[in-house]
């Protein structure tokens, strides 16, 4: 028997697992056959213990079928949970009450079918907060808008694998941390996975902040907020699963390779509907058009500084389409298309005048100002349909009258028949006409008039944008210099002659589709999670919020990672000021990923960026300290890399990554697996997955967000320089990539800055 087992409540805890396990595989076999079954199930599977008496009791309430509807959903977390069913227990004295009562956190909730008492609280409910805060003692907490107290006297962690309980623990001020430290030493599996037993408080607040306000979060790397951004969606289903469906919330990830990255945690925390996307992916879903948009290339260019000039003005470009500035010129665009639709004639058939034009620019400027430029459009149109329709008949009623009177006035008053005949048959002749030309000019009347109003797409209201340096200096309202926007509109027009796009347009893009065009209701998420969320520009997230058409956003990302800064964020302050107003600002220090020894290293790289955030702290685990080891060439680099290798997997290290500056360096040692190595390696390129049990090699570009149990980084041809912020950045995100060990391969110490 182990130490742990030796815990006086073992016994009790396992039969309280028993029966648990059995209660589900009883609540499972009814779901699946027919409620009737209950109770042969309840009798075959408590045969041996008390538990079946206090169940026969309540027989009553079994005619109730609605204890056992259980979505399709529901009864497969419950079968995932019967693996797992709890992680802790919590022994809570009710302020008011005698008796205290246990509570067992789960992933799910479980309620008996028999008095609706909970065998599984589920850990976002309210109650199970305490777990995550509350000290032992005088405890509150609050459920759906109302205040409690209470004395919590015990918090249990159980270990179970499989079913079977392994450990239990009680914990108290001294213990917190060991089940967090244990959870830490695991190796990775190159996927994301689920933490809700050791959610830190701080991690909590994040998670359970109010859900009704944008949330922005500056964290250090390895804090864990792509972690926490996906718990906080599955709190919030859990919260508003009677007002939401999971299609309606939307995670917005840096890259395809991200999403295969985080898509093992998704089940878990029943957060797999969420839709998943990128920017990219969804901004062309937005506008419904595939555009040719060349990725990443910029940051490419300006690390392998290709071409100096043509670079810094293509950075330039990216930093101006994506701050404020154009929130002017667009603003500005939007107004002159507006006026250039407000019409200057009324609306006539025939000869008769039916809408004024004022009326209609009216409607079109303020009533149905909440609507697309062409939206407003079609409502115009068939407010003009209606209007015709109604007056349609009195029209002609007005011509037929006015004929008619002629005519009969002709019979009574004239002498000559003759005559009196032929006036008859002209005017009958002119009526007809004249009918037959109204009813023309009716069928036609609303189309004709829409005419006026010109018909263009998306695409051509963009390359007007860049059409006229002058004009766009205006909307600038001197924000730009004449030279400025002359070479941003050649830079632009260069672009459009070669059919491309770049990440930087596809922002206005949507913001334009907005105002003229709207967007699909079903693309129209109700709350959405950015992560990475440095990498997006000011353009990109007031488009977001503006297409969206809300501000409840999730931001999580960390300054000191903005690789993409050329064109990404340079403070929170920004965005909170004139985007979300209403968002809470929390900064996460701590970092659970690394060990003590790399964070202190990657740390010293912090110190030489221009932030001034505190250094972050590593949860305290201990391991070996980053080697610096000189690199050969060829062949015998990867001999020597492979010798590492299987020196790591010797100690259980899984996952592993070679880090390369660039893709080209990448390609280089690539190749040079390829012609030398049996190990299959894998290179990662944006829209890969990430393969489970192969040795991958990856950009530091692309390891953004990602972790593994070893890294290697490897300088062949390019080398990192402290003159850079850039390649501070990435090597700092190359180096918080590992769980346990960190490597560097070079010429040079000085190659890696530290
Ligand atoms: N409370 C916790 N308990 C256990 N593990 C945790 C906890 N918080 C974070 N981790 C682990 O720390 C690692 C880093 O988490 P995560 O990837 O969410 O951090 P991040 O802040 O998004 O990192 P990056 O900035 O590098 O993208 C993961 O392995 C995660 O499982």
């Amino acid at each position: 028997m182990s130490f742990q087992q030796q815990h006086p409540d073992f016994q009790h805890e396992v039969q309280r697992l028993d029966f648990t396990k059995k209660y589900i595989d009883v609540v499972i076999k009814t779901a699946e056959t027919s409620k009737d079954q209950f109770l042969e199930n309840m009798k075959e599977a408590f045969q041996d213990t008390d538990a079946l008496e206090s169940s026969m009791s309540y027989l009553s309430l079994l005619t109730n079928a609605r204890f056992f509807e259980m979505s399709r959903e529901e009864l497969k977390n419950l079968k995932v949970a019967r693996r797992k069913p709890y992680f802790a227990r919590l022994d809570l004295l009710r302020e008011g009450l005698e008796e205290k009562e246990s509570l067992y956190i789960g992933k799910t909730s479980l309620y008996s079918r028999e008095n609706q008492e909970q065998i599984i609280v589920d850990w976002r409910s309210p109650i199970a907060n305490l777990y995550y805060e509350g000290r032992l003692g005088e405890v509150h907490y609050e459920s759906y808008e109302e205040s409690f107290n209470g004395y919590l006297s015990l918090k249990r962690q159980f270990m179970i694998e499989d079913g079977q309980l392994d450990e239990i623990r009680d914990i108290d001020l001294t213990t917190t941390d060991e089940l967090l430290q244990e959870s830490l030493s695991k190796s990775s599996s190159n996927r994301l996975t689920e933490i809700i037993s050791t959610i830190q408080e701080e991690q909590n607040k994040i998670i359970r902040a109010d859900l009704n306000r944008p949330i922005i979060v500056q964290g250090a790397a390895g804090s864990g907020k792509t972690t926490i951004a996906l718990h906080r969606i599955s709190y919030f289903i859990y919260q508003y699963k009677e007002n939401f469906a999971p299609e309606q919330l939307m995670i917005l990830a840096p890259s395809r390779l991200f999403i295969d990255y985080i898509s093992e945690a998704l089940p878990e925390l029943g957060v797999e509907k969420v839709r998943q996307t990128t920017l990219q992916d969804y901004i062309q879903a937005c506008i419904a058009q595939k555009l040719n948009i060349q990725d990443d290339d910029k940051l490419v260019r300006l690390l392998e500084n290709s071409n100096h000039s043509e670079t810094e003005i293509a950075a330039w470009a990216s930093s101006i389409k994506g701050s404020p500035v154009f929130h002017r010129i667009l603003t500005n665009y939007i107004t002159s298309i507006y006026e250039s639709f407000y019409p200057s004639k009324d609306f006539t058939v025939d000869k008769f005048r039916l809408f004024s034009y004022k009326k209609f620019i009216q409607l079109f400027k303020d009533d149905y100002n909440y609507l697309p430029l062409y939206r407003r459009l079609e409502k115009l149109k068939a407010v003009l349909q209606n209007d015709l329709a109604k007056k349609k008949k009195n029209m002609i009623d007005k011509i037929e009258t006015y004929y008619d009177d002629r005519i009969e006035r002709a019979i009574y008053r004239g002498k000559d028949p003759d005559k009196r005949r032929q006036y008859v048959s002209d005017a009958l002749d002119k009526k007809a006409l004249r009918l037959a030309e109204i009813k023309k000019a009716i069928r036609s009347a609303v189309s004709t008039y829409m005419k006026q109003f010109p018909k263009r797409t998306l695409i051509q209201y963009y390359h007007s944008l860049f059409n006229d340096p002058k004009q766009l200096y205006h909307w600038a309202e001197g924000q730009l210099s004449e030279q400025e926007t002359q070479n941003l509109c050649q830079y632009n027009r260069q672009l459009f002659a070669k059919k491309q796009f770049e990440r930087e347009d596809l922002a206005l893009l949507l913001y334009l589709q907005v105002h003229l065009f709207g967007i699909p209701k079903e693309l129209k998420a109700k709350n959405i999670v950015i992560d990475e969320a440095q990498d997006y520009s000011f353009m990109e997230l007031l488009s977001l919020k503006k297409a969206l058409d809300t501000d409840m956003f999730t931001l999580v990302g960390d300054l000191a990672q903005g690789i993409h800064s050329y064109r990404g964020l340079t403070s929170w302050e920004e965005v909170v000021n004139n985007i979300f107003p209403r968002a809470t600002y929390t900064e996460l220090q701590k970092s659970y990923r690394t060990t003590v020894e790399i964070m202190e290293k990657a740390n010293e790289l912090l110190r030489l960026l221009p932030y001034s955030f505190p250094v972050v702290e590593p949860v305290v685990r201990h391991g070996e300290s980053p080697k610096f080891i000189k690199r050969k060439n060829g062949k015998e680099l990867v001999s020597q890399i492979e010798q590492q290798v299987t020196h790591l997997k010797k100690e259980n290290y899984k996952t592993i990554a070679v880090i390369g500056k660039t893709m080209k360096d990448c390609r280089l040692l690539y190749s040079l697996f390829k012609e030398h190595s049996h190990e299959s390696v894998k290179l990662l390129e944006e829209q890969e997955k990430i393969p489970k049990d192969e040795m991958v090699i990856v950009p530091s570009f692309l390891a953004k967000g990602l972790e593994f149990d070893a890294v290697m980084i490897v300088c062949v041809d390019e080398t990192f320089s402290s003159e850079s912020e850039l390649d501070i950045k990435l090597l700092y995100v190359a180096m918080t990539r590992p769980l346990h060990r960190l490597y560097f391969y070079g010429e040079r110490k000085e190659d890696f800055i530290i």
